[in-house]
């Protein structure tokens, strides 16, 4: 249980904003891309994999990004991003699921939709490819357990990326039954950025597990870093949407990166 005392009041917020939201909608039947088989073929193809998220506001970005999120969509595929994350959150992140709808109707690589789950019902707001579910939130009062929104989130045909920030978090997320892990650099108690967070808790991820490094990268440089750590894949938002989208995209999916799994040693 994250304490109060202990969480940027923002984060709060967010959390507070999510246990509240209501969804009454039919069960979700997806249909999902694979984002494992999307990973493979950018490999394949000499690019870095990088899910590009459209993000037009957070609580630790200045003002509202305005660019078209179909545009930026589609200007993220063309730099050659492996796939894309769309924030369906409306109050703190400027998202919607008719956004994500949008996006994912106009593309045709894997969309992970971004938001706060915490209770089943909420999985049905929108169809996507790959749905986060975050452990650091899942364990407060009033939220799903992880393992079961898991298992819902699969009968429902989504892949599933659990979000972790600490060893702990991922020894949760793996016996929750996680297959595709996420770290993410950002600490959402105290919204700082971190990029040693990668480091220090991919090396512990399974090989047979699809490992994705969150928050926070921003160059080449970063990029190589956090493959380094052995990341099989990169969430990348505020520097690609700060743009230019397509050019940057590009930049950061061109970077040196050795193959994860040899950096893993276990
Ligand atoms: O981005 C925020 O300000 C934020 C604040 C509170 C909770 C979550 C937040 N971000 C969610 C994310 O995980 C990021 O959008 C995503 O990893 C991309 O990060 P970045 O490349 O640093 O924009």
């Amino acid at each position: 249980m994250v304490a109060d005392d202990e969480i940027d009041p923002a984060v709060r917020s967010i959390l507070d904003a999510a246990r509240e939201r209501t969804v009454e909608a039919d069960r979700i039947a997806a249909d999902a891309r694979s984002l494992p088989d999307a990973f493979a073929a950018a490999r394949a193809d000499g690019r870095v994999p990088v899910i590009a998220e459209v993000k037009p506001t957070s609580p630790t970005t200045d003002g509202v990004r305005e660019t078209d999120p179909v545009a930026a969509a589609e200007a993220m595929v063309a730099g050659g991003a492996a796939a894309l994350s769309v924030l369906t959150e409306p109050e703190h992140f400027g998202g919607s699921p008719e956004t994500l709808d949008r996006v994912r109707a106009a593309v045709d690589v894997p969309v992970l939709r971004k938001d706060f789950v915490v209770r089943e019902a909420q999985l049905d707001a929108v169809a996507a490819d790959v749905v986060l579910l975050i452990v650091r939130f899942l364990d407060e009062t009033g939220t799903d357990d992880l393992a079961d929104l898991i298992d819902a989130a699969r009968e429902r045909g989504f892949q599933v990326l659990v979000e972790t920030h600490s060893r702990a978090e991922l020894d949760e997320a793996l016996d929750a039954g996680a297959t595709i892990v996420g770290v993410n650099n950002r600490d959402l108690a105290e919204l700082t950025v971190d990029l040693g967070t990668v480091e220090r808790v991919a090396p512990a991820i399974p090989e047979d597990v699809t490992s994705i490094a969150e928050s926070g990268i921003a160059t080449p440089d970063d990029v190589t870093r956090m493959c380094e750590a052995g990341a099989d894949g990169l969430l990348v938002g505020s520097a690609i949407m700060s743009g230019p989208i397509e050019a940057t995209t590009e930049r950061l999916v061109g970077a040196t990166c050795p193959d994860a799994e040899t950096e893993r040693t276990h």
